[in-house]
């Protein structure tokens, strides 16, 4: 749906001239929600921004739906950007426009007919929430609301991609998991490409369908999310995976916990089916190897159940070796992460 072919983009600052995005290459696929990631200063609003020519990049293509914007004209550009929906970190509503005036906006620009205008309005009200609010000005809405008259407004003609700028960043846990939740929704129900970005894991586990890490203009690594957040191999990825507290503990645990000699020390991850499924026992039952957990975690990632757990292995070395290898043989991602002796 969305294709970014070697994006570059510089801005000029008098002489100087700042290296913002730096060779980006990207597929987004049709009605996948696709995260981009990233520390401050690393290139995340830009590269939204270039993907409806907000930004205009200084080289590359920009492909959206088999048009290259990158070569349209100012007209054909604005047809286009119609078919994109764009919310942003502060909401960027006209305070001076009601909740119905906001999200009719867009239609009125589009020059609709004022009963069209009027039933569109009513049904995303609806689907956002917000029908009892909609003679309301910005001002007297919470940031969540506001955020919901934003979505509203963003998918007023109908896009094909919602493009979120930090969408969930200036609202509380709470909030953001509602408008996560109201993202994944939209997603199912009007099957939109929806491209995200964020400095906040939480929100790629929540409802990203893959995800892409930038540091320093470029995407250091990208893939399913759960590929990514389980055998994270960049160092920005792990930084960002640490502010997930469970996994951080899981770090900390096999530092604190190796004790007898004897012992192997193992990292199990189990994802979708096998979480629920006693595979563990199981093997240890058959290789009559004992074990103790130190350290576990069981989430979700968006739909995914996902499970991970660093536990001792009692024994000598080719034991344990058939134990690790019987694992592996059900479907386990067992890392070993200290053998015995
Ligand atoms: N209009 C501009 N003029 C000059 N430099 C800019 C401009 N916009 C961004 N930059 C620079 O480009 C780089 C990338 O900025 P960008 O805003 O895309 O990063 P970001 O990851 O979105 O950061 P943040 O999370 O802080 O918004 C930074 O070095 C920034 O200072």
């Amino acid at each position: 749906m969305i294709q970014l072919q070697n994006l570059h983009k510089e801005y000029r600052a008098g002489k100087h001239s700042i290296p913002a995005l730096t060779g980006i290459n990207m597929n987004i696929e049709k009605g996948e929600i696709f995260g981009v990631i990233g520390h401050s200063g690393a290139g995340k609003s830009t590269l939204i921004r270039c993907i409806n020519l907000l930004e205009r990049p200084t080289s590359g293509k920009v492909i959206v739906d088999g048009v290259d914007l990158t070569s349209l004209d100012a007209r054909s550009l604005q047809e286009q950007r119609r078919y994109m929906g764009m919310i942003f970190q502060h909401f960027n509503l006209l305070s001076s426009a009601t909740v119905a005036e906001n999200v009719a906006f867009p239609l009125e620009l589009a020059k609709r007919p004022k009963v069209e205008i009027r039933r569109k309005v009513n049904e995303l009200l609806a689907l956002v929430g917000l029908e009892a609010h909609q003679d309301k000005y910005p001002a007297q809405l919470s940031g969540g609301q506001k955020q919901r008259v934003g979505i509203a407004r963003a998918l007023a003609n109908d896009p094909k991609v919602l493009l979120c700028d930090e969408a969930t960043s200036a609202l509380d846990p709470q909030t953001t998991n509602s408008i996560l939740t109201l993202l994944l929704d939209i997603n199912k129900k009007l099957h939109i490409t929806i491209v995200l970005i964020t400095h906040e894991m939480h929100v790629i586990r929540s409802i990203c369908d893959r995800v892409g890490v930038i540091d320093g203009g470029k995407i250091v690594e990208m893939g399913k999310v759960a590929d990514v957040f389980l055998k994270p191999q960049h160092s920005t990825t792990r930084e960002f995976i640490e502010q997930v507290a469970d996994f951080a503990d899981l770090q900390e645990a096999v530092v604190r916990e190796k004790s007898a000699e004897q012992r192997t020390i193992v990292r199990i991850t189990f994802l979708g089916e096998q979480t629920y499924q006693p595979i563990l026992f199981q093997t240890m039952k058959e290789t009559d190897v004992p074990f103790s957990i130190l350290q576990g975690t069981i989430s979700r990632m968006k739909d995914t159940p996902y499970g991970q757990l660093v536990a001792e292995l009692e024994g000598d070395e080719s034991r344990v070796e058939n134990a690790v290898k019987m694992l592996r043989l059900h479907g386990l991602d067992v890392e070993v992460i200290e053998w015995a002796g």
